[in-house]
Order: structure tokens, then C-alpha cells, then sequence
């Protein structure tokens, strides 16, 4: 493309891509000069020319300018990647529905019952922690919500795929850092917003304010925000939302509120009040939680065009969403399930299901540990919560990175007090102790890994063989 289309007034050289990093910069791209956490993109002008760019994009005053090269000063180069990776990639957001999740804990379950349901009729790509899928296409993430460029890269690639559709979750460090502003969403959906990633924003104040500029920023005339009313931020997002607004509860009155809910461990039920009408919902995932997250999708879809009747035949088989709340069935008398849990809201509800399904006079066990470099004032709380519900305990490693996981977990067990407890750092090795010593009507809870093949060590990423895998080896290993 023509650097002329991409900025006015610009000669006509021609641009073969966009980068923001220059050790990536390749022969005739744009390199973009981004403010970061801990370096400039300013600092990397020369290696980004000596890599091949032949434009710079930058906001600070520059003393040296190489010959040769285009020099473009914008006030914001933030905005300016966007809107030119908008144009670049030929608006692909605006040719698929495009459905945007953002909150603390929901984001991956929601935006696979959203494609999960629609997929069939209107192929529908999703992008998020679990993968970047379309078509037949699969590809692991590094981040949750890519980058501006990458994102805009696959959008196009999706609709050069023929998908009409998109669900993405949008994390509180992508909005923060601008990655979807070059993006037009229909439709915003908010699941809640519970203490996470302090460690990035600072204060749960910050943490809001970045969750909230995806509704200030949908502007599309018949775009809509699909808003948990039970939450206490709902006030707040409503009065910031440009667009309509529409609400889901469980415990106030609400646009879609789920009634008569009846929970077991192999799936849950429920009436749905619509529009003055009660619609009884059946579905597979169990816990209250999927009961907020299927009342999200549905309205999301059904206000977005889809049938509502067709919308709730579907809900009754949707597809496992890898990690999240996975049952695993090896014959076993005994409950396993594998979950992602790994903030305080997620752990506590995940340990009430847990405590809600474990046969009176059982045990419930929960096996965790909590990753390093992260909040560390989630360690201490996870071993409340567990202390509270749970009947026994194993500590052991999560993503430690390079902090000592004897530490980590010391930390977890202050706040342990009564319910017996160890340490067993091999997550595998933990997972066997935690299988082996289960009886008929307990339960074992794997929380905080969910489908995950990795674990984050000292070194690097090390290959883990995931929780559910683990699992089912040493299940059948105990029945043998
Ligand atoms: C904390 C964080 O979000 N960091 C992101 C941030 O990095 P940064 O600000 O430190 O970048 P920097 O190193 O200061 O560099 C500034 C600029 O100079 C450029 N540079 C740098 C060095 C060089 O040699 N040449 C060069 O051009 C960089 O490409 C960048 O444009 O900007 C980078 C470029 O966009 C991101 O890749 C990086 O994400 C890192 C990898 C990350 O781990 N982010 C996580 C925390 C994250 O975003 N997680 C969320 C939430 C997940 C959840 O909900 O759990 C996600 O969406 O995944
Ligand atoms: N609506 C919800 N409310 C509270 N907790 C939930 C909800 N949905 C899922 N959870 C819990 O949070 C965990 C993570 O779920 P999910 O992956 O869908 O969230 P997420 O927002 O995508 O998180 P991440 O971006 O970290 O993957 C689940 O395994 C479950 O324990």
C-alpha cells in the first residue's frame, strides 16, 4: 500500500508493513515509536531503519533524522498505529459482527459459548488466552488480547477466511494500552469486576477505568452493551456507555434475568425472563457462574440478531470450554474437575460449587498454588478461602516464574488455620496425592492452570503436561 493512503501529504513510497518493534522491522514498513513501560520506542529509531524501514512515526522531537528516510511527527503514535493499521488491514472489523468481553473473570468462557452457538451459521472467530481460532485455523497466543497490529493482522486474515464473525476478550492491559481502539464493536459484553492485576494498574480505581473505555468507546449507531447488573459497577458502565444498554442479573431485575435455578454436578437449569416472557433454559455447564456467563452470550446474540429460540436450544449442548469448569469422567466414584481459577472471586466460587457437589460427610480437596510475580496479596487470601471450604489442602506450584515456590506457598499457608495442609511443589506429583487419596462422593478441585501446557519456571516456559492430562492419568492409574 501507498504511504500517501495511510497519511495526507506523504510521498508515494510503498509500504510492505507495520511494525512497532524493531527487531522486527522489515524492508519497507512503518516503524512506530511507542511509549512503553520500560523502554522508548523512540531509542530504536536507528536499529528500525537499519532493519528496513523507510517511515517513522514518532511524537518527540528527533535531533538526528536519517537521510533517506520519512520522518511523520503525530501528536499520539498510539492513535496513529491504530488508525493507520485500520486502514492497512482494510477495516476488518467492520465487515464481521464483532462481539468485544471484558472483566475480570468470564472473558474465555463467554466468548466460546458466543462462537460455540453461532458458529454452525455464521463461522466466527475468537481470539483470547485460549487460542486464536477460525476456520480450521488454531494458533496459540502469547497474549490475551494481541497487540493493535497482530490484531488487525488476524481480523483480516478472519474475514479472508470468510468468518462473518468475531468474539474477542478484551483484557484491562489491552484497553489500557490502546490494542482495540482501531477496532468497531456491536456489541460490548461486561461480566465483573472483582480485585486482579494490581500489579499493573494500581489501584482498583485504574482497573476500572480501563475496563470502562471499551463501552465509552462503542460508538457504532446500533451497537449495543450487555452489562451484569449484579454487579456493583453496573451504575457506573451505564452512565458511561455510549451506546444502548442492556442488562443481565440473577439477583435484580434485569433486561435478561435467569430464574428457578436448579444446579447439579452434570448440568444446570433455568428460566429465562424476556421481555415478559419466561423461556426455560436447559444447558450442560454447571455453576452459578455459567448461569451469568450464558445469560451474557444469550443476550449479546439475541440483541445482535440471532433467534432467541434457536439461541436456547443450543445452550443445551455447548462445547467444553478447555480448563474452565472441565469435568473429567474416568469411571471414577469421585468428582474431578479441572478449572482456571486464579483470582479470589473465581477460587471462592469455584470451591462453594465444589463444596455444593461433595456428598455430605466428604471431602472436598483442592489442589493450587499462585503465580510469582504477580499480586501477592492473592496468595494469602486463596489460603483463606480454601481454610473455609475446603477439607484438605495441597499447596503446590503454579507459575512460579523466578520467585522460590517455597516461598509462594509459605505465603498461602498464612492464611491456612485448621484444615490439614501440605506442600508438594511437583504439580504432578500433587495431582497423584490429591487422586490417590480421594474416596467415593469427595471431590478434587484443580484450580488455577485450567488447560494451560505450560508452566512459567525460573528458565522460561517449561512444557507442563496440562491439569486435565495429569488427571486422567493418575485416575486411571488409581482404578488399574
Ligand atoms: C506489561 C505489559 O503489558 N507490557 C506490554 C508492553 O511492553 P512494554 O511497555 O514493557 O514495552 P517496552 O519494552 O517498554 O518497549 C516500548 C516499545 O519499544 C519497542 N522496542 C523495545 C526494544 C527494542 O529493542 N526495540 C523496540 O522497538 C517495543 O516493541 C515497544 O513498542 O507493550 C508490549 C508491546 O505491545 C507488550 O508486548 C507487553 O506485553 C507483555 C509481553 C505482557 O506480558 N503483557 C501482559 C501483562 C498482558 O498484557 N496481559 C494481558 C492480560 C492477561 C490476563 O487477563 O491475565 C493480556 O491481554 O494478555
Ligand atoms: N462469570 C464469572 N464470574 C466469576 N467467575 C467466573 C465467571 N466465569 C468464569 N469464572 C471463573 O474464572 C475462571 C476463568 O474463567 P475465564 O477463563 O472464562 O475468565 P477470563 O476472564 O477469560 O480470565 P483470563 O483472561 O484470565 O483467562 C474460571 O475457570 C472460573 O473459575
Amino acid at each position: 500500500m501507498r504511504l500517501s493512503k495511510l497519511f495526507k501529504n506523504a510521498p508515494t513510497v510503498n509500504i510492505t508493513g507495520l511494525s512497532f518493534d524493531s527487531r522486527t522491522v522489515r524492508p519497507g514498513n512503518i516503524y512506530f515509536c511507542l511509549p512503553g513501560l520500560t523502554n522508548d520506542g523512540h531509542d530504536f529509531i536507528d536499529s528500525a531503519i537499519k532493519n528496513g524501514a523507510v517511515c517513522i512515526v514518532h511524537s518527540k522531537e528527533l535531533l538526528n533524522m536519517a537521510p533517506g528516510a520519512i520522518y511523520i511527527r503525530v501528536e499520539d503514535v498510539n492513535d496513529a498505529m491504530n488508525k493507520v493499521a485500520r486502514i492497512f488491514y482494510a477495516r476488518p472489523s467492520d465487515k464481521m459482527k464483532m462481539y468485544g468481553v471484558t472483566g475480570t473473570n468470564g472473558k474465555s468462557t463467554i466468548t466460546n459459548i458466543i462462537r460455540d452457538i453461532i458458529n454452525d451459521k455464521t463461522p466466527c472467530g475468537y481470539i483470547g488466552t485460549i487460542a486464536i481460532k477460525y476456520g480450521d485455523i488454531e494458533l496459540q497466543p502469547n497474549l490475551t488480547t494481541p497487540d493493535a497490529l497482530f490484531l488487525q493482522s488476524k481480523l483480516a486474515d478472519m474475514v479472508r477466511c470468510g468468518m462473518k464473525a468475531c468474539a474477542l476478550e478484551v483484557s484491562s492491559h489491552g484497553l489500557a494500552q490502546h490494542r482495540v481502539d482501531g477496532i468497531s464493536f456491536d456489541c460490548a459484553i461486561f461480566t465483573n469486576l472483582t480485585y486482579d492485576h494490581l500489579d499493573f494498574h494500581g489501584t482498583m480505581e485504574n482497573y476500572f477505568e480501563a475496563k470502562s473505555l471499551l463501552f465509552k468507546n462503542l460508538v457504532k449507531e446500533d451497537g449495543v452493551s450487555v452489562i451484569n447488573k449484579d454487579d456493583e459497577k453496573y451504575g457506573a458502565l451505564k452512565d458511561c456507555s455510549k451506546a444502548r444498554v442492556i442488562s443481565y442479573a440473577i439477583n435484580s431485575e434485569a433486561d435478561y434475568r435467569a430464574i428457578n435455578i436448579k444446579m447439579s454436578s452434570q448440568g444446570t437449569q433455568f428460566d429465562l425472563v424476556y421481555s415478559g416472557h419466561m423461556y426455560p433454559v436447559k444447558t450442560n455447564l454447571v455453576g452459578n457462574f455459567n448461569v451469568y456467563n450464558l445469560l451474557a452470550a444469550i443476550a449479546a446474540l439475541n440483541e445482535t440478531g440471532y433467534d432467541l429460540e434457536r439461541i436456547i436450544e443450543k445452550c443445551a449442548h455447548i462445547a467444553q470450554v478447555e480448563g474452565r469448569m472441565e469435568r473429567i469422567d474416568c469411571g471414577q466414584p469421585y468428582n474431578v474437575i479441572v478449572d482456571f481459577a486464579h483470582t479470589p472471586d473465581g477460587m471462592e466460587k469455584m470451591m462453594q460449587f465444589g463444596r455444593s457437589v461433595t456428598m455430605p460427610g466428604h471431602r472436598l480437596i483442592a489442589v493450587f498454588g499462585s503465580a510469582g510475580k504477580r499480586d501477592v496479596h492473592k496468595r494469602k487470601v486463596f489460603g483463606e478461602l480454601a481454610d473455609k471450604y475446603c477439607d484438605y489442602i495441597i499447596v503446590t506450584e503454579d507459575d512460579p516464574r523466578d520467585e522460590d515456590p517455597k516461598e509462594i506457598a509459605e505465603q498461602i499457608k498464612s492464611g491456612i488455620q485448621d484444615t490439614p495442609h501440605v506442600f508438594v511443589q511437583d504439580r504432578y506429583e500433587a495431582i497423584h496425592q490429591a487422586i490417590s487419596s480421594a474416596q467415593e462422593g469427595d471431590t478434587v478441585l484443580l484450580l488455577g492452570k485450567g488447560d494451560e501446557s505450560f508452566i512459567y519456571r525460573e528458565n522460561g516456559r517449561a512444557p507442563w503436561v496440562g491439569d486435565n492430562v495429569a488427571a486422567k492419568e493418575c485416575i486411571k492409574a488409581s482404578l488399574a
